[in-house]
């Protein structure tokens, strides 16, 4: 079983892979069973390219398979804001209190309360290299004041047209069903499974081929012996996965 590691400082997305990815065959390790590391710059223009360069920092550094998260809230009414700011709006070390705080505060007079969470995922082998990238979005109404507990970051403040309710109201499951991180979490997903049945296919086919090939060298040489032994009994040491393509059985009427 292969290791994944979710490279994020940030417990509430922690959480919320942790959940999603708790089927897969993937042994998942999270920052905190590594030594600390110093946060790499996120100063990207865009959520896609911090995703990668958080991916590629961890991995180098861990040696491992990382998985990055860059995701973000978007304000129509401001433009965007506080998007790829959106850990940093009230300050490098703002919590998400002073943010969610600066926020309200910036759009007391606002009628538009349109807004998005984004994410973007990227992963990154050992060496650093970028393997898989997705992203996902959520539509909502930015709140006048926090409502319910649940959640984490602008979560308090964001009420999902999809669900009805606000996402500080909503249990882990219902969030993870419609938001930003899930859509891009199931791509990443559907992504790898595609991928592993097109490696499995390509293996079976390699297998049939090197099958059918013995099959040709046995039959000549059993000619040439004037043997013609039972297949299993000549080879018992080989299964093929695949086997291949029968005859079909002559019609009869
Ligand atoms: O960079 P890492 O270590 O992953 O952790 P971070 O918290 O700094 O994460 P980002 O740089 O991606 O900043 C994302 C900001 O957007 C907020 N955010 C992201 N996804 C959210 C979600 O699902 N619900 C509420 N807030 C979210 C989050 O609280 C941060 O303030
Ligand atoms: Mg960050």
């Amino acid at each position: 079983m292969g290791t994944l590691v979710i490279a994020t400082s940030n417990l509430g997305k922690l959480d919320e892979f942790k959940e999603m990815f708790k089927e897969l065959p993937v042994e998942l390790k999270c920052l905190a069973d590594y030594p600390p590391l110093p946060s790499p710059n996120e100063n990207g223009r865009t959520f896609a390219a911090n995703a990668k360069t958080k991916a590629t920092y961890y991995a180098k550094h861990l040696n491992e398979f990382c998985l990055a998260d860059d995701s973000g809230l978007e304000v129509k009414a401001l433009g965007g804001e506080p998007g790829v700011r959106s850990a940093r709006f009230a300050g490098d070390e703002a919590t998400d209190k002073e943010n969610n705080d600066l926020l309200l505060q910036q759009m007391k007079f606002q009628i538009t309360r349109t807004c998005r969470f984004r994410c973007a995922l990227a992963v990154a082998n050992p060496t650093g290299r970028i393997v898989a990238e997705t992203d996902g979005s959520c539509e909502g109404m930015l709140l006048h004041e926090p409502l319910g507990e649940n959640g984490f970051g602008y979560d308090p403040l964001f009420w999902s047209t999809e669900l009805h309710k606000g996402l500080g109201e909503a249990t882990a499951e219902e969030k993870n069903k419609i938001s930003h991180r899930g859509k891009a979490v199931r791509k990443l997903i559907a992504m790898w499974k595609k991928a592993a049945n097109n490696k499995n296919g390509k293996r079976q086919e390699k297998q049939g081929r090197k099958y059918s090939n013995e099959q040709q060298v046995n039959g000549k040489a059993e000619q040439e012996n004037g043997a013609s032994k039972p297949e299993r009994e000549a080879r018992p040491d080989t299964k093929p996965e695949v086997k291949p393509e029968s005859k079909p059985e002559p019609e009869t009427n």
